[in-house]
């Protein structure tokens, strides 16, 4: 074994996508020949190891090819053990962690753990991170709990969020809890297995194309232009009701073309209610959250199912996200997306773009309108922008376009510092493939580590007065892994160009067509929310600009 243990520390050294490459020269390569390459690449991938170091490694220096069979058979047997969850042979051999200590915190009662401070958290005014707050400042950086009978480590430093996002799924894989996976469906992009997930994501991240986004940005354009057009000078509005259904009209069009006002308020509350279900108790009863998120899920599905049906039996195409899937023709041996995965992923969009897009833009204008400096810099670019447009007179078009939105330099820090200040998404999980060791604690195979965002978006070492809204900060860069809004590595947000580009949007013909005044700076934050919102909605009431 000592040999061969060897091998594959060396292999610790070869990039992650070397053996992508490594790959395509096995099929001219003598030892490989007859071996099962699909068994291969799944292992190559999974591991993230040399091909032809798992191949040596599975058949040993002399290649016998009488044992083929037996070969076959434990890596089959491997990649099943691993697909269970269970830490693979072929894993990179670390330095014995078993020393060190556990990382500090409280596993609560016996059975039910600290599940319900957690539950008390999501259902108070202070938001579900409360329940995390409380335990760094009593632990520390770095703290494990127990909620609905697992293990949770929290992180948060920026190493450890490198270590972890960095990993590409052979130490850590995402994961989220069982009821989570039954309401975004279990071939979601959020929930599936590392494998399945390069499959389902290498198919939705061709979507997001450059000249996609070109086209989204005017459209979008135009539709905040016809939104806003319907505020009344001097009338209050629930700036989180407005967004959502901004955003809500933008992610149905972009992903199956409904524009028809009454299926978008009701597709609108459906996605709601599987959002609320998020961190319910996992109780099927009806009238509880849980089991009205289900159904609502069904219903959505429903919806999706008959417009795939009608799709595949119509000429008709329809420029977006569902029509492109549905046409898609798989380049992976795996071949194009499943009917279910399809629907699962359009409902995965529709959930992970919607209620984040909405919530990050009411915190935007919240933390504006509290500073009124950064709003008056921010006006000076936007309005710039605005007159250049106007003067340009070859342009027909006075909607904004991508490239307008390249020439801005100070808005998109006005968003990134409020995507810094809100974190919309507090924290990621992640499942512990192997036993291993972060920020110097023993983590067990099979706990949860969470890397804890908004902790690391508000550490003064790495941000400087953190709680001060200072977009001017991002004219230096940050640290690396210190900026985490959108995640980072191999589960990035997917809709990260088109979130900023909405925000973008958002932002300039806000301050370029009115001036408003936050009425209500209740910081409460909404109960029973995955994602940081703010309860009051943010109401404001709007003064329009006269041009
Ligand atoms: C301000 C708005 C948004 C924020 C803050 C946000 C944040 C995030 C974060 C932090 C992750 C990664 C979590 C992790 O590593 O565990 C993520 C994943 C994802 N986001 Fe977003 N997101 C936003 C908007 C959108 C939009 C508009 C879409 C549209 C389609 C979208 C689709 C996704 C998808 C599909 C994933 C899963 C990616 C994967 O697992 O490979 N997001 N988002």
């Amino acid at each position: 074994m000592g040999r061969r243990a060897w091998e594959f520390d060396e292999a610790i050294l070869r990039s992650q996508c070397e053996w992508k490459v490594a790959n395509q020269s096995l099929k001219f390569c003598p030892e490989a020949i007859n071996f099962p390459q699909a068994l291969l690449t799944t292992a190559a991938g999974r591991t993230g190891h040399h091909p032809l170091k798992i191949l040596r490694f599975v058949r040993g220096r002399d290649y016998d090819p009488d044992r083929e069979r037996a070969e076959k058979r434990m890596l089959q047997k491997l990649l099943k053990r691993e697909a269970k969850g269970a830490a693979h042979e072929l894993s990179v051999r670390r330095p014995s962690s078993d020393s060190s200590p556990p990382p500090p915190g409280s596993r609560g009662l016996p059975l039910i753990g600290e599940t319900i401070q957690f539950m008390a958290a999501v259902n108070s005014s202070n938001g579900v991170y409360d329940f995390v707050r409380i335990r760094c400042l009593r632990y520390g950086g770095c703290f494990k709990t127990r909620i609905f009978g697992e293990t949770h480590v929290f992180v948060s430093s920026t190493e450890s969020a490198k270590q972890i996002l960095n990993d590409g799924g052979v130490n850590y894989t995402k994961k989220y809890i069982r009821s989570i996976a039954e309401l975004v469906g279990h071939r979601s992009l959020l929930c599936a297995s590392h494998l399945d997930h390069k499959f389902l994501r290498s198919h939705l991240i061709n979507l997001f194309s450059t000249s996609f986004l070109a086209s989204f940005v005017t459209q979008f354009d135009q539709q905040i232009v016809e939104a806003l057009r319907g505020w009344e000078s001097g009338s209050t509005i629930v700036l989180l009701n407005q967004a959502l259904k901004i955003t809500c009209k933008a992610m149905c069009k972009m992903l199956m073309s409904i524009q028809n006002d009454d299926e978008l308020e009701l597709l609108q509350k459906e996605v709601a209610h599987v959002c609320e279900a998020m961190l319910a108790f996992p109780w099927r009863f009806p009238g509880t959250r849980f089991h009205n998120g289900l159904k609502a899920r069904r219903r959505i599905i429903k919806i999706l199912e008959k417009m795939i049906w009608e799709r595949q039996r119509s000429e008709a195409w329809h420029d977006d996200f569902l029509q492109r899937l549905l046409s898609e023709e798989g380049d992976d041996g795996r071949g194009a997306l499943s009917d279910v995965e399809i629907g699962d992923n359009i409902l995965t969009m529709l959930i992970a773009g919607q209620d984040t897009t909405a919530s990050a833009i009411t915190w935007m204008v919240k933390f504006l309108d509290e500073n009124p400096d950064v709003l008056q810099n921010l006006k000076d670019e936007q309005f710039e922008i605005l007159m250049n447009k106007h003067r340009d007179r070859d342009r027909e078009n006075c909607f904004l376009t991508l490239e307008d939105l390249g020439n801005m330099c100070y808005a998109p820090k006005v968003v990134k510092e409020s995507l810094r200040l809100a974190s919309v998404v507090p924290w990621f999980p992640r499942l512990v493939l192997q036993d291993s060791q972060i920020q110097g604690y023993k983590v067990n195979k099979g706990w949860n580590v969470n890397i804890d965002v908004r902790s690391l978006h508000s550490h003064p070492s790495i941000f400087h007065h953190p709680t001060i809204f200072d977009p001017s900060r991002f004219y230096e860069e940050a640290k690396p892994y210190s900026f985490l809004a959108f995640g980072m590595g191999g589960r990035q947000c997917l809709g990260m160009n088109l979130a900023k580009a909405m925000m973008l949007v958002f932002l300039h013909r806000l301050v370029t067509s009115y001036r408003w005044k936050v009425i209500d700076s209740d910081p409460s934050i909404e109960k029973w929310a995955l994602f940081s919102k703010l309860k009051s909605g943010c109401p404001i009431i709007v003064t329009r600009i006269e041009s």
